[in-house]
Order: structure tokens, then C-alpha cells, then sequence
């Protein structure tokens, strides 16, 4: 497994951070476990696109030599925005978040940008053999297989943020592969679960984005709704964990407190229960090997009462099997299933199109798609970009 850390516990010294998606959701979740624990980090680099108040807010407390940001006109307004005296260097456009992803100076690259604009830093990071905590799934969905490769020839560690992979990787440490039977992700189902496809049809952006447990960024909220973003994680877990696709499953739990299931060899299951909030496996990621102290509320289990489970419904929900579909037909086929839901999903969230034109535009984009070689960035990168300009001429626009 390509997952053991370099690093030694309990270490003492504050760990150098760069944080690529500061001002998101995950990015905020961030900021609030570095102010628990102000001396174990440093933070080097903080990382926007659009959103200069709020980076400049974070720079402002945190004080961090470097800032970027996507565009020279928020580089201005992020400029003007800053307190007086303090001067940090800010790096403008892509290429500033791959060269603050391989950093010498880093310990650990906490990777949130949402996205495919996420992969080239991600996997900057990588190669540089730094440390990176990932909340960024749709990196491993269009390049798991090179991160792979990289991560062995570098040294570098992947520690999954995303919810139900930390759980997983929290269910798996200490074990040898040969331990593992199956790797259980726990879906909520989302905002629609229960409804019928004649249902979906007149449901809202507004419906769409009431995730029932989680709050998150827009793009991965409408994943929940649609269960793109279980599809993504299974494909996720698959470059993560190096199980076959048959022995990862998924099953909805409404409730969203058990956050995935490691099954064992002899059929044991060990579930990872916690608060639904991103500050848990964030702080997992980053103190890792050590377990950070959280001043979150505990989890009432007399409170909650019970907890369900029930089968995912692929039939109404059909995101979730074009990903296993897309996993099993080819490494090309990730980098167009994530290329159309991107496009699509950014299509319903400006109102142009309605929510079952969603799973339809990634299908299409699938059936017209033959495997191509994706065994370089470039190639990876190439096909994003005509994939994503095939499913907007679709849309017409
Ligand atoms: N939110 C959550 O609870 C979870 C999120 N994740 C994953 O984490 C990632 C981030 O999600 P989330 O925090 O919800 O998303 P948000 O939309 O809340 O935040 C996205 C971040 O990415 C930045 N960004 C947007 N576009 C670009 C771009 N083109 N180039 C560089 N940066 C960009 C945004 O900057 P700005 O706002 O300044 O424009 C912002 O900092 C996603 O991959 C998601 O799937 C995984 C598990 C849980
Ligand atoms: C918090 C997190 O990790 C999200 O990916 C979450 O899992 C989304 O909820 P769904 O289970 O509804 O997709
Ligand atoms: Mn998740």
C-alpha cells in the first residue's frame, strides 16, 4: 500500500501546510482545526480562486508568506483587502497552485480545490513526494493510476479526507491487505432519496442543494443528489485502496453517522461512527499518525435512536453505476463519466438545464466515448477539455 507514512509520531515540530482551496467549504472546516491546534502547524500558502474576501480574511489571521488566487483582477481586490504592513507574495493562475503544491519548504499539501482544475497541484504534489491530505476525489478519478506509479517512486502519501475513505483508512491501518475482505461505503442517500423518477423531474436547484446531513461546497452537494458523488468515491476508493471493484460496495445509511465499513477476512466489520462535520477526518489527515483532540459536540447515540440501511437505487439514481460502468470499461472512461458531470452539473446549477439531464449528458458522453490512452497528464488533461467541449455543444452553449 502506498499510504505509510514517512513521518514519525508524535512529532514535534509544527508541520508546514499549503491549503489549495482555502476558501471553500472544506478550506474553512480547515482553518477552524488549525485555530485548536495553533502550534502544531505553520501555514506557508493559502490558496482561493474568486472568493478575495474571504482570503484575505484567512491571510489576514494566519499570516502565511504566500497567497494565489485564479485571476490578476482578484489578485487586485485580494491586494487592497489585506492589512497594512503585512506582504505576502501573490502568485496569480494554475500554474501558482502547482508551484505552491511542490513547495520544498511543505510537509503536507491539503488538497481542496473542487474539481479537475484540482488535479495538476494534486498531482504536482505527488511528484514532489510531499504529504497530501485529499479532499479533491475527482484527482484520483481522472489519474488514480498514475498517482499510483508517482506516489511509489516518490515516497509521497495520500491520507484521504474525504469522509468515508478516512473512515476506511482509519479501518484499515494497521493491517495487512490480506486482512481485508470487502470496503463498505455508506451513502446518505441524499436530498431525493425515496423519490421516484417522475419526482425528479420537477425537482429545483434549491431542492438539490438541501443536502440532508452535510453542509459542502455546490458541485459536490448536486453529486449527492444525482449519487455522482458515491460513483466518484467508489472509483476513489478503488486507486486508493488497491481492492478489485468487486469487493467495494455501497450502501445508503440515511443517517450518515456511520461514515464507511471496513469487513475483515473473517467477516468481521469494524464501522466508523462520528459527528457528521469535515473537521474530524480533516484533523485525521493532518495530525496523522496522531489523534487530534476536537471540541466538537459528541455524538448522542440515545438521541439518534436508530440507524438504517438499505440498498442504493441504481435504477432511479443511475450516476452510480455509469462510475462502476466507467471503472470497468477502461482508464479513459473516469476522465469523460467526471468531464460531462462537471459540465452538467455546472449547467443545472446556472438553471440550464433540469436535474435528469444530468445522469442523461454523462451516458451520452460514455456511449460516444472509445478508451483512449491516458497514461500521461497531458493525455488526461486533453481529454477533459474536448470532453467537456462535446457535452456543452450538447447543451448549446
Ligand atoms: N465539502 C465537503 O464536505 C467535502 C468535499 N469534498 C471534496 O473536496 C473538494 C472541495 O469541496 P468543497 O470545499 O465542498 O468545494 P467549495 O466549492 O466549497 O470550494 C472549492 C474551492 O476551490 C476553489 N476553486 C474553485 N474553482 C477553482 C479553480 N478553477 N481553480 C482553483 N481553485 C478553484 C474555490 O475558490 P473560491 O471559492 O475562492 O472561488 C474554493 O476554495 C471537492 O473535490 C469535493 O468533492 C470531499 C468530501 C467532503
Ligand atoms: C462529507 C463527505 O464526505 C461527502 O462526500 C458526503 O459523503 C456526501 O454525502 P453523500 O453520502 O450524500 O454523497
Ligand atoms: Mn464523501
Amino acid at each position: 500500500m502506498t499510504y505509510i507514512s514517512p513521518l514519525t509520531p508524535h512529532q514535534q515540530e509544527a508541520r508546514k501546510l499549503v491549503i489549495l482551496g482555502s476558501t471553500g467549504s472544506i478550506g474553512c472546516s480547515t482553518i477552524k482545526v488549525l485555530a485548536e491546534h495553533p502550534n502544531r502547524f505553520e501555514v506557508l500558502a493559502l490558496a482561493g480562486a474568486r472568493n478575495a474576501r474571504r482570503l484575505a480574511e484567512q491571510a489576514a489571521a494566519l499570516r502565511p508568506p504566500f497567497l494565489a488566487v485564479l485571476t490578476d483582477e482578484v489578485a487586485a481586490e485580494l491586494k487592497a483587502l489585506l492589512p497594512a504592513g503585512y506582504t505576502p507574495a501573490i502568485l496569480v493562475g494554475p500554474q501558482a497552485y502547482v508551484d505552491l503544491a511542490r513547495m520544498p519548504e511543505a510537509d503536507i499539501v491539503l488538497a481542496a480545490q473542487v474539481g479537475a482544475a484540482g488535479l495538476p497541484p494534486a498531482f504536482a504534489a505527488a511528484k514532489a513526494g510531499k504529504i497530501i491530505a485529499l479532499a479533491n476525489k475527482e484527482a484520483l478519478v481522472l489519474a488514480g493510476h498514475l498517482f499510483r506509479q508517482v506516489c511509489h517512486e516518490t515516497g509521497a502519501v495520500i491520507l484521504p479526507v474525504d469522509s468515508e475513505h478516512n473512515a476506511l483508512f482509519q479501518g484499515m491501518w494497521g493491517h495487512d491487505s490480506k486482512d481485508i475482505r470487502r470496503l463498505v461505503i455508506t451513502a446518505s442517500g441524499g436530498p431525493f432519496r425515496g423519490k421516484s423518477l417522475e419526482d425528479l423531474r420537477q425537482v429545483t436547484r434549491e431542492q438539490a442543494l438541501a443536502h440532508p446531513n452535510w453542509s459542502m461546497g455546490a458541485k459536490i452537494s448536486i453529486d449527492s443528489a444525482t449519487l455522482m458523488n458515491k460513483g466518484l468515491e467508489v472509483i476513489e476508493a478503488f486507486h486508493l485502496f488497491g481492492l478489485p471493484l468487486e469487493n467495494i460496495d455501497v450502501v445508503v445509511h440515511p443517517q450518515s453517522v456511520i461514515h464507511s465499513i471496513v469487513e475483515y477476512v473473517d467477516r468481521s466489520m469494524l464501522a466508523h461512527m462520528g459527528p457528521t462535520d469535515m473537521m474530524l477526518p480533516i484533523a485525521y489527515a493532518l495530525g496523522w499518525p496522531d489523534r487530534l483532540p476536537l471540541s466538537l459536540e459528541p455524538l448522542d447515540l440515545v438521541a439518534l435512536g436508530q440507524i438504517s440501511f438499505e440498498a442504493p437505487a441504481m435504477d432511479i439514481f443511475p450516476c452510480l453505476r455509469y462510475a462502476f460502468d466507467a471503472l470497468r470499461a477502461g482508464q479513459s472512461f473516469p476522465v469523460v463519466l467526471n468531464a460531462a458531470n462537471e459540465i452538467a452539473v455546472d449547467a443545472f446549477l446556472g438553471g440550464r438545464i433540469a436535474f435528469l439531464d444530468i445522469p442523461a449528458l454523462v451516458e451520452r458522453a460514455l456511449e460516444a466515448h472509445t478508451d483512449t490512452d491516458v497514461t500521461s497528464l497531458d493525455a488526461i488533461l486533453a481529454l477533459d477539455s474536448t470532453t467537456r467541449a462535446t457535452v456543452r455543444s450538447w447543451i448549446g452553449n
